[in-house]
């Protein structure tokens, strides 16, 4: 196989994704099945610009759901089920063991799944600025991590969650300095929302939001 780095995008089950966006895709209404079509354009910009990064080998979900797997599936992306147990950082370790198990000498990153403003040069910069060692990024308010890449051959040992960008750094993760702001703006909420649109959204995203406009002239 080619060189480059396999990333392992993570995604929960639909009905508990993105709780504090609920309501943005639809000004305020909460309606399931419009924030369900908001999370998973957020996912399918990440890794259509994951995918178009160089440096970048393969961009593979891993997730249970089963709505989240056929998106993934039909934009020609990779899905890697998860273990019954659940839960991000179990996820990832368990997409690490799969890919190593595969190819003693894959390289192994994540990254989230929810920067949809992503370009592919930001991402293929911080890959270039990685090297070749164990290597994260923070988020723009610097106490969370958007990616984490592992050394070739070397397991991920991802400790994702609140405040992970201390504990990626303190498990020898060397952070990445550029600025590269669409690598560093994770939107978990609608003010990165906006911070996000600001940026330029991908257009599965600003599909979505469109139709939010047209539907409520007062949400946009
Ligand atoms: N596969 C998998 N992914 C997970 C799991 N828990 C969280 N994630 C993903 O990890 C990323 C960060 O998760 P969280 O911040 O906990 O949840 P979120 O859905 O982004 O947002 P909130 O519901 O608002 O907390 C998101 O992409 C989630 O979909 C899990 O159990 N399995
Ligand atoms: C899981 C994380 O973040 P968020 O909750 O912002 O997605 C993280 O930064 O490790």
């Amino acid at each position: 196989m080619g060189t480059g780095v396999d990333l392992l995008v993570p995604v929960k089950m639909l009905h508990s994704a993105k709780s504090r966006l609920l309501g943005a895709a639809d000004g305020g209404v909460g309606d399931r099945a419009r924030h369900a079509q908001l999370v998973v354009a957020l996912l399918l910009d990440t890794m259509s610009a994951a995918r178009g990064a160089d440096g970048v080998r393969r961009v593979i979900a891993v997730t249970s759901d089963l709505v989240v797997s056929a998106a993934v599936l039909a934009e020609g992306h990779t899905v890697l089920a998860e273990p019954p147990e659940g839960g991000l950082n179990t996820a990832l370790r368990h997409g690490s063991e799969q890919l190593l198990a595969a190819d003693s000498s894959v390289r192994v990153g994540a990254l989230q799944a929810d920067l949809p403003a992503l370009r592919s040069d930001d991402l293929a910069e911080a890959l270039v600025e990685a090297g070749a060692g164990r290597a994260f990024c923070a988020d723009r308010q610097g106490t969370g991590t958007t990616m984490l890449i592992a050394a070739s051959g070397s397991p991920l040992r991802p400790e994702f969650g609140v405040g992970s960008a201390a504990r990626h750094a303190g498990s020898g993760a060397a952070p990445l300095a550029g600025r590269r702001p669409t690598l560093r703006c994770d939107v978990d909420t609608e003010d990165d929302l906006r911070e996000a649109a600001r940026l330029g959204l991908g257009e599965h995203t600003r599909a979505v939001l469109a139709a939010r406009c047209h539907r409520d002239r007062h949400a946009c």
